[in-house]
């Protein structure tokens, strides 16, 4: 979490290697991430970047199943049963032969999150230390839709998948994440349990707005930002 512009997809790209760091590195599952076979990290990592263009015309079946292209010598029907899982996963069970220029944003959103849970799918179910780095994937989506998402997201972390989100909906973090680490200017502000580092004084430090942190009927906590100028 953090700012506009205060380096969070860029952190994001130094964790999927797009980016190199000028310093520190980056491991998964403890082997640095230029010792990783290309093909071995794509079948153990996916990323799911901010915008996501696609130049060609396309179905959304097709789309999802660019994420299985690292198994392409799997197991057959595995690619199958990886995009259908990941198309109904994101509610869109019947999207299959639609045209993926044709949807709304919202929908190709969702696709787009569709084909990085292909990717990462495996036919046991298990986390197997695999890896989901995704920028803003509530992007584009109603409240409904960014409430399935995030659920979604929740379950593959309490499969043991390693989830890394950009969000900015703090609320969001607060409910869904178990750690987080905010930035501002590049620099970390705070890291550690999500609860800590969205004190109210850590967000002032950051966004330099005024918070509060209510707490709803269901003990669930939201991140208020006080409009001075009324308080005034
Ligand atoms: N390729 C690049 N070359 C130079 N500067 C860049 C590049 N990409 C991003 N930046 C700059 O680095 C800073 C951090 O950008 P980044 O995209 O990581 O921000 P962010 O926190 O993800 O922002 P947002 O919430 O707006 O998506 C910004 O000032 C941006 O202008």
């Amino acid at each position: 979490m953090g700012p506009n512009g205060s380096g969070k997809s860029t952190l994001l790209n130094v964790l999927s290697g797009d980016l190199w760091p000028h310093s520190g590195s980056v491991e998964i599952a403890g082997r640095p991430l230029a010792a990783w076979d290309a093909s071995d990290l794509a079948m153990r990592r996916a990323v799911l970047p901010q915008n996501s263009h696609v130049a060609f015309p396309i179905t959304v079946g097709d789309l999802v199943a660019i994420g299985r292209l690292p198994y392409r010598h799997g197991r057959p029907g595995s690619e199958r049963a990886a995009v259908a899982w990941a198309l109904e996963a994101v509610g869109l069970g019947s999207f299959s032969h639609r045209s993926y220029h044709r949807l709304s944003g919202g929908e190709r959103q969702r696709v787009q999150f569709a084909r990085v849970l292909a990717q990462i799918w495996s036919p046991d179910g298990a986390g197997n230390d695999r890896v989901l780095l995704l920028d803003e994937p509530t992007n584009n989506l109603d409240p409904a839709q960014r409430l399935g998402i995030m659920r979604l997201v929740r379950q593959l972390a309490d499969q043991g998948i390693a989830v890394v989100v950009v969000l900015h909906d703090l609320s969001e973090a607060l409910r869904f994440a178990d750690s987080g680490l905010l930035l501002h200017c590049g620099k970390v502000v705070a890291q550690g349990v999500i609860t800590d580092v969205l004190s109210p004084a850590h967000i002032a430090s950051a966004f330099e707005v005024e918070v509060g942190i209510l707490t709803d009927q269901q003990g669930l906590r939201h991140v208020a930002v006080v409009d001075q100028r009324r308080a005034g």
